[in-house]
């Protein structure tokens, strides 16, 4: 099998010391493959957005390995200088809310990171629209942000976390403010996604309305992760 888009064994994060400190993750394991969209469900304080914090490098894990597309980048310390580097070429970020920049046309949101990456603005634009087109949202590439609908925004924020094409995404919450219809529209759009650029898709989600459409799903309780074997799913 082809190596894992992440890994992530014994992982630790313990905020705080001595009496006031807090076993946020207390050893979690996952792999996900290329291509694969798994979502992440759990209570309220179990510890989601410490792991997605933990595998966006956002923050230091305490313990435990992290490898995304086959490269460690933390064992026990992490394992790589340019963290940020690493966020903008390997990891893309979805938010609940889209986060979209106001002044920016829509092409030009999707185009803002290849371009500071360096790569030259024309042949940013061309992969923004590129994208944005795969997302239905092509024929608004030229309007603000502020004049398309939640749904329309939210697709621009998926098509800036692909730009890259980081071999992972982390969806936070990504269908919390969208009615049903677009909500399922959404995770369709991340499965496809994930299938033609062949990325791994972490979605957490406390929205009954998707979780059933996920192949895999991991619960998390109290800081450690388990995999549902439901049915219908390949657990
Ligand atoms: N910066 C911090 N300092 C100290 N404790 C923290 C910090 N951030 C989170 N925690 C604690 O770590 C635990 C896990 O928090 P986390 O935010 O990861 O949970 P969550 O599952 O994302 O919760 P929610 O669904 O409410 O957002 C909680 O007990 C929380 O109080």
């Amino acid at each position: 099998m082809a190596t894992p888009a992440i890994e992530v064994a014994g992982l630790r994060k313990r905020y705080g010391e001595g009496e006031a400190a807090v076993d946020a993750l207390k050893g979690v394991d996952m792999i996900i493959h290329p291509g694969e969209v798994v979502g992440l469900i759990g209570p309220s304080g179990s510890g989601k957005s410490t792991l997605l914090k933990c595998l966006g490098a956002v923050i230091e894990p305490s313990a435990g390995r992290m490898a995304l597309a086959g490269q460690t980048i933390f064992d026990e310390r992490w394992k790589i200088r340019d963290l940020r580097a690493l966020r903008r070429d390997s990891i893309g970020f979805v938010f609940q809310a889209p986060y979209l920049i106001p002044f920016l046309d829509v092409t030009d949101n999707v185009a803002l990171l290849p371009m500071l990456a360096g790569k030259p603005n024309h042949e940013a634009r061309r992969q923004a629209m590129e994208l944005l087109e795969a997302l239905d949202v092509g024929h608004r590439a030229k309007a603000s942000p502020s004049e398309l609908s939640g749904g329309e925004q939210q697709r621009v924020a998926i098509a800036r976390a692909l730009v890259n094409r980081p071999p992972v995404i982390l969806a936070d919450e990504p269908t919390a403010p969208l009615d049903s219809e677009r909500a399922l529209n959404v995770i369709r759009i991340l499965n496809r996604m994930a299938g033609q650029y062949q990325t791994a898709i972490i979605v957490v989600t406390h929205d009954e309305k998707i979780i059933p459409t996920f192949q895999r799903l991991y619960h998390i309780r109290d800081g450690r992760t388990f995999e549902e074997a439901g049915e219908g799913r390949s657990a």
